[in-house]
């Protein structure tokens, strides 16, 4: 399978006038044409700064990626000017924050809100435009008679309609959506991630899935990679990731309530026993050998390594190092 995004040993710190966070501590990623990936952590693991890094979006002056690479169809993004990097926000990778609702502008209508996205990357003319508008309202379930309302007459689930229409608009190669249901309730959820996935397929686009929700994973997610302090710590496809039959990363386990199954309606994370390692202060070792229930002598001083498990399942823990080839 082609990549469409290959992230390697990517590192990113924020510097306040107090700390260095180190945000994003050595991740190794990729994206496969056309699949989602989902991205699963506890809060403070990194996943936003993972988005903000691909995007260059990192508040200037504060983030900033330290080393690695990040390749966008084989070039990288980290090498593009401002010109550039902006072409690509436009035309080729589009994201949909967290708390989405507060990206939506109150006094304009809805229809002129995608139109601005679209004419931001495209020249067409006035009818152009406007067919464009009603055909995006379309393909996201809007009619489009509904076009000149401002965003308060929408419901919840129909402005989260609306900003996918606007993240779409511009037809993106990859997607990446950060959280995008948490603040719809769970029906309305379950119909927004109904309709990501139909778009999905439709427009054959890739997916980056930020989520703490496992129901999502195993609804919608090809792969997933589990993120701990700024390491990826378990990755595999989704059904590796969900076989009880495998052996998981102890973090792994304790997120997933020791690993439900793929058809259980588990949705939730389970929280973790401990508190998640202080990003401007990371214990030696293992990130996760302070909460681990079942940590020996090396985890407190040798970063481990990344293990295969068969198929193209990886853990990152000294538990497994034996297999290593
Ligand atoms: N602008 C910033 N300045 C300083 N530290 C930051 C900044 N943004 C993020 N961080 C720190 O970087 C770490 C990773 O944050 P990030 O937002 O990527 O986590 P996340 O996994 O997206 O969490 P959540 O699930 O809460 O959205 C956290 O410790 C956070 O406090
Ligand atoms: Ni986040």
């Amino acid at each position: 399978m082609e990549n469409i995004l290959e992230i390697k040993d990517l590192h990113v710190q924020y510097q306040t006038s107090e700390d260095t966070n180190y945000a994003l501590n050595g991740i190794d990623l990729n994206i496969q044409k056309g699949e989602t990936l989902g991205l699963v952590g506890e809060t403070g693991a990194g996943k936003t700064t993972i988005a903000l890094s691909i995007l260059r979006l990192l508040q200037s002056g504060v983030g900033q990626i330290k080393s690695g690479d990040i390749l966008f169809e084989g070039k990288s993004l980290l090498e593009l000017n401002d010109t550039e990097i902006r072409k690509v926000r436009g035309d080729k990778i589009s994201m949909i924050f967290q708390d989405p609702m507060s990206s939506l502008n109150p006094v304009l209508t809805v229809g002129d809100q995608i139109a601005e996205a679209i004419d931001l990357h495209r020249s067409l003319s006035k009818q152009e435009l406007s067919d464009m508008v009603d055909s995006t309202l379309e393909l996201v379930g809007i009619p489009k008679s509904r076009k000149n309302d401002y965003p308060h007459q929408f419901s919840g689930g129909m402005k989260q309609r609306v900003i996918i229409a606007i993240a779409l608009s511009t037809n993106p190669e990859l997607l990446i959506a950060d959280e995008p249901t948490t603040a719809l309730d769970v029906t309305i959820q379950a119909q927004v991630l109904h309709l990501m996935e139909e778009l999905k397929q439709k427009l054959n686009m890739s997916m980056l899935m930020i989520t703490h929700d496992l129901g999502i994973v195993a609804q919608i997610c090809d792969h997933v990679a589990i993120i701990y302090a700024g390491k990826i710590i378990e990755y595999g496809t989704v059904y590796e990731i969900f076989d009880k039959s495998r052996e998981h990363h102890p973090y792994t386990k304790g997120l997933f309530g020791s690993i439900p199954d793929l058809t259980v309606e588990t949705r939730r994370l389970t929280p973790v026993k401990g508190l998640m390692a202080d990003p401007a202060d990371l214990p030696e070792g293992c990130y996760f050998h302070p909460r681990c229930d079942e940590c020996m002598e090396i985890c407190k001083n040798k970063v481990p390594d990344s293990c295969g498990m068969g198929g193209e399942h990886y853990v990152r823990c000294h538990l497994f190092k034996e297999r290593q080839v």
